[in-house]
C-alpha cells in the first residue's frame, strides 16, 4: 500500500517488478495464465452464474471481504472491506451527484467474496483479459506466466481474434474468470436498478491491458468506446485511493446502506 494518505500518481502503483510482495503475485499470475482456458472459464459460469450458492445482503458480502486479503496486488495489504470505502468516499467527493456512482464504489470487489467460497485466488483476483484468442503483450507478466498455458497452442484460440469476430463487442467475449464478471452477474440476476455504465464499470474494471493500455480495440464496438470513458473514470478512483489512511467503515455504513436499500435492497441471491 502506498506509503501518504493523499493520492499519489501513476508511478507510486502497479509496481509488479520489485515490490515487497512480488514474489506471491507471480505465483498468482501464474497459476491464473496457466490454469484459465476457455473450458475453464465457460465451466465457471455454469458453476456460479445461477446464483444459487448462498443467500445474503450487499452489506453481509462486504463485510465478509474483512477476511480477504488479496494476493495480487501490489498496493493493498490490508482487508479489501477497506478498499471498498476508500474508493467510494473519493468518488463521493469529486461526483457529489451521483450517488449510485458512490454505490459501484463500495461494491465493484464484492465478487471477491468467491475466494471465501473455496475458488483460489487465481480464479478470483488479479487483472482480467479475454480468453479465446491471442494473449496481448500488454497483459502483466505476459512474457513468464502463459508458457503452459494448452489454449496458446490452440489454434482456434492463438490468433489474434481467435473465436471472435472483429469488433463483436465485449459483451460476446469471455473474459478471464474473477470478481469482475461474478459481481456483474450477481447484480443482473438480482435486478438491481443500478445504471448501464455503473453494470459496465463494475464488469470491466480488471481489464487493465485494455483500460490502461488500448489494447484489445479490434473487439471492441461503439458502446465499448463510449463506456471506456466510465471505465477510465471509475479507473482513477479505484486505483490511486489504495494509501495508508484506513477509512472509519462503522461511520459510512448508514449512508451506505441508503444507496443499498435504493439500488439493491434485502438479501441477493450470490
Ligand atoms: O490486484 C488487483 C485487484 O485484484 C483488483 O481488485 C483488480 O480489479 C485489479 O485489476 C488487480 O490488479
Ligand atoms: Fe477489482
Ligand atoms: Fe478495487
Amino acid at each position: 500500500m502506498a506509503e501518504d494518505s493523499g493520492i499519489l500518481g501513476p508511478a507510486d502503483y502497479r509496481n509488479y517488478q520489485s515490490g515487497r510482495w512480488s514474489n506471491r503475485i507471480h505465483q498468482t499470475y501464474c497459476l491464473m495464465h496457466t490454469y484459465q482456458t476457455v473450458r475453464f472459464v465457460k465451466d465457471k459460469h455454469i458453476q456460479w452464474a445461477s446464483c444459487n450458492h448462498k443467500e445474503m445482503t450487499l452489506m453481509e458480502a462486504l463485510c465478509a471481504l474483512d477476511d480477504l486479503v488479496d494476493e495480487s496486488d501490489p498496493d493493498v495489504d490490508v482487508p479489501n472491506s477497506f478498499h471498498a470505502y476508500q474508493t467510494a468516499e473519493e468518488i463521493r467527493k469529486d461526483h457529489p451527484d451521483k450517488d449510485w456512482l458512490h454505490l459501484v464504489g463500495l461494491i465493484h470487489d464484492a465478487g471477491k467474496i468467491l475466494a471465501l467460497w473455496g475458488e483460489p485466488q487465481w480464479s478470483v483476483v488479479g487483472d482480467s483479459y479475454p480468453v479465446g484468442c491471442r494473449f496481448q503483450n500488454s497483459i502483466v507478466y505476459r512474457d513468464s506466466t502463459f508458457t503452459e498455458n494448452p489454449d496458446q497452442k490452440d489454434p482456434r484460440y492463438n490468433s489474434l481474434c481467435g473465436i471472435y469476430e472483429p469488433n463483436c463487442g465485449l459483451d460476446k467475449v469471455l473474459m478471464s474468470w474473477g470478481h469482475d464478471e461474478y459481481m456483474y452477474n450477481v447484480l443482473r440476476v438480482n435486478k438491481c436498478k443500478i445504471p448501464e455504465e455503473g453494470l459496465y464499470m463494475i464488469r470491466f474494471h480488471s481489464f487493465y491491458p485494455w483500460h490502461t493500455s488500448g489494447d484489445y480495440m479490434h473487439l471492441c464496438n461503439s458502446k465499448d468506446l463510449r463506456m471506456l470513458e466510465w471505465v477510465k473514470e471509475f479507473n482513477k478512483f479505484d486505483l490511486y485511493t489504495k494509501y495508508q489512511k484506513l477509512p472509519d467503515i462503522k461511520q459510512l455504513q448508514p449512508y451506505y446502506q441508503s444507496l443499498i436499500d435504493k439500488y439493491c435492497p434485502g438479501k441477493l441471491r450470490w
